[in-house]
């Protein structure tokens, strides 16, 4: 009798397994493996390996399978896609924009129902961030100066402490932008986006003290409070002009036609709080990195900012213009190269509502179509010696426009709207920092990737003043 037992539960169990590698077997489905049932192969997908490197798990099966290929990640269904003309043609699509995971997570936290982004109101959204975060605005506005000053600020502070913060001087930049002014605003911020970023790739969802998911939803509320604090206190500021992003969403919400309420209002600070604290944290962190370790490219960099300087004709000691911004042509191609070989934002994911057809396969609805930026990144076919760090390579070309294998800031309907105010920042980051001091690594500061970067020991350097 157990032996029967234990024939049909291996049987059943036979058939799940054939079942899960094989779904939907009406459709033609692109080739691939989906691992083990549930967990798929997502231990494979997420094991680390180096910055200068495809990771071998995509490397092992474009190779057998070709650009395209299923998969099962994190308990989704997926089918990953590498080759520039599909990546292109799903970026155009206006299937879950990036913005939509922001307002998606914020819902969850509030546990109301989910909230599905039309296609226009996507539009509106992102004119709205285009609009706050443009040239002219950032020209016109108080950015240039605030970033600047807090810049300064900070790099002085390092030298005299040997050691760095980027996460807390981006925070600086952040709260200025939100206008979230409480005392120690920097600290409150960065300390809540860390717990939040660190625990953000908890794999199980286990709402309780102790687990990373608990953290992550203790940070989010965290950052929701602050962001809820920030509202009121300007609603109550009896000052009638301001130039934060909050007062900009507050004057949006007078107009009452657009769609907008505070609670997306609110989830869109919170999406400008994380994006911004960590692209720019990492870009900071990885070009220290990478200019440290190619002492030609610190050179050039040098001579550019120290030109921009002895070109001022009264006040060295000026605040940066935007014409001088717009004039640091190596410092734009090195920010280039730097998110080519940092591919940031490793992965651009799409859920479909629909069956989709793509190069004679049929992917069903409620599968993710996933796009990986680094290996267009590091195909010799497009980037010639793809693993070395040469700025050099974009002389004269004109970067992320335009082009369908340099994807570091996306694509289509959802490319990013934070790419001019990141560049910024990184610029006038650089300028202070090679102009004025000097770093070395104080230990070894090893990057890796799995596929999204991290430093697991942490970033060790020390800086002082140039003499
Ligand atoms: C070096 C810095 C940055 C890099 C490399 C970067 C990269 C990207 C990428 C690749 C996407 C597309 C994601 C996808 O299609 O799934 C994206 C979207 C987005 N980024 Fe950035 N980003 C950076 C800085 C910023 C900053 C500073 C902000 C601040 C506002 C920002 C806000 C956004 C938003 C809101 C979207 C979603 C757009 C939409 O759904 O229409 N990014 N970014």
């Amino acid at each position: 009798m157990l032996e029967l037992v234990v024939l049909c539960l291996g049987a059943l169990l036979l058939v799940w397994f054939c079942i899960w590698q094989n779904p939907k077997r009406n459709r033609k489905l692109p080739p691939g493996s989906m691992g083990f049932p549930i967990i798929g192969e997502t231990m494979e997908y997420f094991s680390l390996y180096s910055l200068l490197e495809i990771s071998p798990f995509m490397k092992k099966r474009i190779t057998r399978y070709g650009p395209m290929f299923r998969t099962s990640l994190v308990g989704q269904k997926v089918v990953m896609v590498t080759d520039p003309e599909l990546i292109s043609g799903m970026l155009k699509q206006e299937i879950m924009p990036p913005i939509q995971w922001f307002t998606q997570y914020s819902v969850k936290v509030s546990g109301e129902d989910q909230f599905v982004l039309s296609a226009s109101f996507h539009k509106y959204l992102r004119s709205f961030f285009m609009h706050q975060l443009s040239p002219e605005s950032l020209m016109t506005g108080e950015s240039i100066r605030e970033i600047d000053q807090a810049t300064r600020r900070h790099l002085n502070w390092w030298a005299t402490q040997g050691a760095i913060d980027a996460r807390q001087m981006v925070a600086e930049y952040v709260a200025k932008k939100i206008g979230y002014d409480e005392p120690n605003a920097a600290e409150k911020l960065s300390e809540n986006v860390r717990a939040f970023v660190d625990n953000r790739t908890s794999l199980i969802p286990l709402n309780i003290p102790g687990t990373a998911y608990h953290a992550e939803l203790k940070a989010s509320r965290n950052l929701m409070k602050l962001i809820d604090e920030t509202f009121e206190k300007r609603k109550a500021s009896k000052i009638n002009h301001h130039d934060t992003f909050v007062d900009h969403l507050l004057e949006e919400l007078k107009k009452g036609d657009t769609g907008l309420d505070e609670a997306i209002a609110r989830d869109l600070v919170l999406l400008f709080i994380i994006t911004t604290s960590e692209a720019i944290t990492l870009s900071i962190t990885l070009a220290m990195k990478l200019i440290a370790d190619h002492p030609k490219v610190l050179a050039e960099l040098m001579k550019e900012h120290e030109a921009i300087i002895e070109s001022r004709v009264e006040d060295k000691e000026l605040e940066i213009t935007w014409e001088e911004y717009k004039s640091m042509e190596f410092t734009h191609m090195v920010i280039n190269e730097m998110v080519r070989v940092g591919n940031l934002v490793p992965i651009l994911p799409r859920k479909l509502p629909k069956d989709v057809d793509i190069n004679g396969y049929t992917i069903p609805a409620g599968w993710f179509l996933v796009a990986d930026q680094t290996v267009l990144h590091f195909d010799p076919n497009y980037f010639d010696e793809p693993f070395a760090f040469n700025p050099w390579r974009w002389e004269g070309k004109k970067g992320h426009t335009g082009t369908k294998t340099f994807i570091p800031f996306g694509g289509g309907a959802g490319f990013c709207v934070g790419a001019n105010f990141g560049k910024l920042q990184i610029a006038i980051f650089l300028h202070h920092l090679v102009t004025k001091y000097k770093w070395s690594e104080i230990k070894r500061n090893d990057i890796s990737r799995g596929p999204v970067l991290s430093l697991p020991n942490g970033f060790f350097v020390e800086i002082s003043k140039r003499k």
